[in-house]
């Protein structure tokens, strides 16, 4: 099956989500007009890292993100996956994806399950607990988000249970660029599976965000990379390539749970 993505790696304004909601329009537009079947966005592009704001800025039940993204998948008529978003349910905040089709349907929610100190998040948000799956041309497909990839029993966990396409959105600092590559690379090559990974570029108060957003093929190769300038990329992948990956070297048959779960 061949699947045509866009990859938009977006600058966020920092604590300022009418100004992130009014950019994202422009990306659905050029990813429909390059024929994409999915477009990508980055972790929390509506806020960006302003935790300390969340009460005011974080998307109450997501539903400015479920409004807007259901119109733009509809008008424009294709998978839109929404990165994520700042969300606050119940008085709690999460780092929330939203997956929707063609038609604007909502397909699927995750919320990020490995929350990074390092940029506070465990002091504001309340960590995910369920797996996300959701299907891209029939080609079962996951979500994890950014620090996620860090946690390589997390993604096999998803891949067992048949993910072939991992989703991932990311705000991920420009000084750890090479390991966002080194980690995003294993990712796919253990788990013989495409990876899919947008981060941001520009800046917040604390950070500097390094692009290179990429889709790595189950080898390991980079089929296509950004650079870190602001700007949106398609690649069109062949899910078959993945049986031949698969066949070749039986890994998931391989394994021996008797001896580690
Ligand atoms: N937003 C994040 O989860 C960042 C993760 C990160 O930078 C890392 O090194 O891991």
């Amino acid at each position: 099956m061949k699947i045509t993505i866009a990859l938009a790696q977006m600058d966020i304004s920092f604590g300022k989500p009418a100004e992130n909601f009014s950019k994202i329009e422009s990306f659905v537009a050029q990813a429909a007009s390059e024929h994409a079947d999915i477009v990508v966005f980055p972790e929390m592009w509506n806020t960006g890292y302003d935790l300390s704001r969340f009460d005011d800025i974080a998307d109450a039940n997501g539903s400015q993100a479920l409004h807007v993204c259901q119109a733009l998948a509809q008008k424009y008529h294709i998978m839109i996956h929404a990165g994520s978003v700042a969300t606050k349910r119940d008085q709690q905040f999460f780092n929330t994806t939203y997956v929707f089709n063609e038609d604007g349907e909502l397909l699927t929610t995750y919320d990020k399950v490995h929350l990074f100190g390092l940029m506070r998040e465990d002091e504001f948000l309340t960590p995910g607990n369920a797996q996300d799956h959701f299907e891209v041309k029939g080609t079962p497909a996951t979500s994890v988000i950014c620090y996620d990839i860090r946690f390589p029993e997390w993604l096999r966990t998803l891949s067992l249970s048949g993910s072939r396409i991992i989703f991932v959105p990311a705000e991920w600092p420009t000084p750890r660029i090479p390991q966002w590559r080194t980690l995003l690379a294993a990712r796919a090559i253990e788990n013989q599976s495409f990876v899919v990974a947008v981060n941001r570029v520009g800046a917040d108060p604390d950070n500097h965000f390094g692009g290179h957003s990429t889709v790595i093929d189950p080898l390991g190769n980079e089929v296509l990379t950004l650079g870190d300038d602001e700007e949106l990329k398609t690649v069109t992948i062949n899910t078959s390539a993945m049986d031949k990956v698969r066949g070749f070297m039986p890994v998931f048959a391989d394994r021996r749970p008797d001896l580690y779960e």
